[in-house]
């Protein structure tokens, strides 16, 4: 069998960790596990910890690292046979060490992208409040406007995705996400992409998993072989 591959995908709020996860998916073949699809899904079932988690993101707060890890560390526990991207977590250093603890990961991505940039793309961004699928006005549509293509029910927009809220939350992201960088960096798996568009900063994406997913599959067959 070949090796497990492990990813994480970072980035400030629009800068494109759910359009680009869904890429390598279908790319790669890995399993894309959202964290605020989970919280959803959660809340959606009324576990404990999703009543818990509820209450802070109607506050639009960060969920506490203990009621994150503990909602997040079983379901990559059930993942021990696939390769995954984990899109969302870790968001804080405290969240990054539980996972440390828990697996050992291949590469982390960051995403750099500009301040403006990220304005204009929230400006359009429309959500399907139940699946948590993710469109554009510009760059992917839906089908039918302010329609989800599987679903037919409505989409919604966040009221933080207003170009308002955006420099406070950036300002949060790049506070708490510093040390979690700092981490991976020292860690030699961190890897860097900034850009204006997702479409030009796949194909380094792509070039990158190709090199470090196919080179890990061949030094797990030799190994199998020896
Ligand atoms: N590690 C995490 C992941 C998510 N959340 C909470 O879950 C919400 C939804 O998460 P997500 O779907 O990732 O959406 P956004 O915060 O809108 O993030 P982004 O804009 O980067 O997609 C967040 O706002 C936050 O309250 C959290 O507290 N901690
Ligand atoms: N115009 C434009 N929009 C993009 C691009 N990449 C992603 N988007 C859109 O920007 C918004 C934010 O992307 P998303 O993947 O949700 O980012 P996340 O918040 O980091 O998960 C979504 O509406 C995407 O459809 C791009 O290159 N150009």
């Amino acid at each position: 069998m070949s090796k497990l591959f492990r990813a994480v995908i970072m980035g400030p709020p629009g800068s494109g960790k759910g359009t680009i996860s869904e890429r390598i998916a279908q790319s790669f073949g890995l399993q894309h596990l959202s964290s605020g699809d989970f919280l959803r899904e959660n809340i959606a079932a009324n576990t404990e910890a999703g009543v818990l988690a509820k209450t802070y993101i109607e506050k639009r707060l960060l969920v506490p690292d203990h009621v994150m890890t503990r909602l997040l560390l079983p379901r990559l526990e059930e993942m021990t046979r696939h390769s995954w991207i984990l899109d969302g977590f870790p968001r804080t250093l405290a969240q990054a060490e539980a996972l440390s603890r828990a697996c050992e990961l291949d590469v982390v991505i960051s995403l750099n992208i500009p301040l403006e940039t990220l304005k204009e793309r929230l400006r359009h961004r429309w959500i399907h409040p139940a699946s948590g699928r993710v469109y554009n006005l510009c760059f992917n549509p839906p089908r039918m406007q302010g329609v989800d293509d599987i679903s037919g029910e409505p989409l919604i927009q966040h009221e933080d995705d207003r170009p308002e809220a955006l420099v406070a939350r950036l300002r949060h992201y790049k506070d708490v996400a510093k040390p979690v960088i700092d981490l991976y960096k020292a860690k030699n798996i961190l890897h860097t992409f900034s850009d204006t568009d997702t479409d030009r900063i796949w194909p380094h994406i792509s070039s990158l998993l190709n090199t470090k997913i196919r080179t890990d599959q061949s030094s797990a067959q030799r190994a199998s072989t020896n």
